[in-house]
């Protein structure tokens, strides 16, 4: 499981370490790491290469100085970018200036050239986005990276500066890193969308502040044996009532579709059977596609309801409401949705952006719902009283009396296709019917989602995905279980998951 941790959490845990440890010894922790990734992204030669510094006025600022230091003393021609002279990290800039490197200020500096720029402009002290020097210096190096040969690689130092490192929430320009270097911890915003979406390959360095991290995580994010271990197992004496029966209610004879995507999803949950409920037209498609599927009412173990039903003046949401067994609500169900709900089974929601807005009511938007994404979960398990998923680039499940919200890193935006929430919707709801909590259905559903879509992206890069392609591949246990090495990003495509080479936090 990685997981990430709030700013202040990161100072406090921070402050102890440090009062055990010799003046500067956790930022050179810090920056022999960062030194170490250089290296490896200058293809393990140092000596010749052209290293661009930009350094802020605080620590961010010195470590980036301190790296510009050690690979100048290795035989790079290092040249630092100071936003601020004055306020440069005075000891960075003296080893800096020891070693070989030479600086100059923001205002008077032209782009010549680099093979690495690193962005030590902010790190965790950052609030908003870039100001406009730091802005102007990145402008430069954006323009090179997109002219035509090779530009420098742009490597962030802790967090891509302009992120906010508690949401990810970017409010103004903001560096888009090919690779993060973060230290002791991952931080939030670079694991939620838009801020992880400019952190491109993420790369952990341990300095050792674990011990040191008190509190709940702000943030989980499940891993491959995770998911594996929260997967449903057949036992020997399994049957299909013991494994669980999952109803869906979905589709309408205007989205047929929608009925035999969840149910198809469902069926490969792990839940021993399916039972649909929907009108006849519908239930006969079902069944023509999964002559297996149960029709018509009756007992099971949880309920999906919502996908495709266009508008539910037949109180069909209430129905599943009412009843003593965990309930998935997606979709049109939404609208229907009496909330706060108050009933003592798990009910997860999961809504889209536009969805999520429409919960909220005024004045929230999608794209607002898109760019705040880790407070609007939270408002909205605090509105419903229900677990709630909240689908996107990168997924995020909160749940009532838990503070710590899991983000799912297998997100793809090819799953930004058709009837691919209907997908989702029945495979979180088998999950429930096999006894998983609403947190774990909808997080092992999410990350199994994703997967599914990477594994089809694998065979064939490239490909415009359609929801039953992904119904095909999903076989929950045999998706999306094993580690994918870590990728760099690039500037054009938006970060891979952040996958760490190295991190249990
Ligand atoms: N914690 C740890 O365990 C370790 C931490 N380490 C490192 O320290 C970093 C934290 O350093 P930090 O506390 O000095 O803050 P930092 O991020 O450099 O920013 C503060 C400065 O930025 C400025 N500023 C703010 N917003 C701005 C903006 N939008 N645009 C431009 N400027 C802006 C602000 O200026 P002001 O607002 O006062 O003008 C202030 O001067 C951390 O990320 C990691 O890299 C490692 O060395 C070792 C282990
Ligand atoms: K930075």
């Amino acid at each position: 499981m990685r997981t990430a941790f709030s700013v202040d959490q990161v100072r406090r845990a921070e402050a102890a370490l440090m009062a055990q440890l010799p003046e500067g010894e956790l930022m050179q922790r810090a920056v022999a790491g960062l030194v170490a990734s250089c290296v490896r992204h200058l293809g393990g030669r140092v000596y010749g290469k052209r290293v661009v510094v930009v350094a802020g006025s605080g620590d961010n600022g010195g470590d980036a100085l301190y790296a510009g230091a050690r690979l100048a003393r290795r035989g790079a021609v290092v040249e630092a970018v100071l936003l601020d002279e004055a306020r440069a990290h005075s000891g960075g800039l003296a080893a800096l200036r020891a070693s070989g490197g030479r600086a100059a200020n923001a205002a008077d500096w032209t782009f010549g050239g680099a093979e690495l720029v690193l962005d030590g402009v902010v790190g965790i002290g950052g609030r908003g986005g870039l100001r406009p020097a730091a802005a102007a210096v990145f402008a430069q190096v954006e323009r090179a990276r997109r002219a035509p040969g090779t530009g420098p690689i742009l490597l962030a130092v802790d967090i891509p500066s302009g992120v906010d490192s508690d949401n990810g929430e970017v409010t103004g320009p903001a560096v888009r890193a090919d690779v993060t270097v973060t230290f002791g911890t991952h931080k939030p915003g670079l694991l939620i969308s838009p801020g992880a979406e400019h952190v491109g390959a993420l790369e952990f360095v341990d300095i050792g502040l674990t011990p040191h991290l008190e509190g709940e995580p702000v943030l989980q994010a499940l891993e491959a044996q995770d998911v594996q271990a929260l997967l449903p197992t057949a036992s020997a004496e399994s049957n299909k009532y013991r494994r669980g029966v999952v109803g869906v209610v979905a589709g309408s004879t205007r989205y047929p579709g929608a009925a035999v995507l969840a149910t198809g999803s469902a069926l490969r949950s792990g839940a021993g059977a399916v039972r649909f409920v929907g009108e006849s037209e519908v239930s006969a498609g079902v069944l023509a596609q999964y002559p297996e599927v149960l029709i018509g009412a009756g007992r099971v173990q949880s309920w999906v309801v919502g996908p495709g039903i266009g508008l539910d003046d037949g109180g069909q949401v209430a129905a599943a409401l009412a009843e003593q067994v965990p309930v998935l609500v997606d979709a049109d169900g939404l609208a229907a949705l009496p909330h706060p709900v108050h009933r003592p089974h798990p009910t997860l929601i999961t809504p889209h952006a536009g969805e999520a807005a429409r919960l909220l009511g005024d004045p929230w938007t999608p794209e607002r719902v898109e760019a705040t994404r880790l407070a609007v979960v939270l408002e909205l398990v605090a509105r419903t009283g229900c677990t709630v998923l909240l689908k996107g680039s990168t997924t995020l499940v909160a749940e009532p009396g838990n503070p710590t919200v899991r983000v799912n890193p297998t997100g793809t935006p090819a799953l930004a296709t058709a009837g691919s929430g209907d997908v989702l919707s029945g495979l979180a709801g088998g999950l429930l019917a096999t006894g998983r909590t609403a947190y774990d259905a909808g997080s092992v559903a999410a990350y199994l989602h994703g997967a599914a879509a990477r594994e089809l992206l694998r065979e064939r890069p490239g490909r415009q995905i359609i929801a039953g392609d992904l119904v095909e591949v999903l076989t929950a246990g045999a998706v999306g279980t094993t580690p994918e090495p870590a990728r760099r990003g690039t500037a054009a495509t938006p970060s891979t998951p952040p996958r760490a080479p190295r991190s249990t936090r």
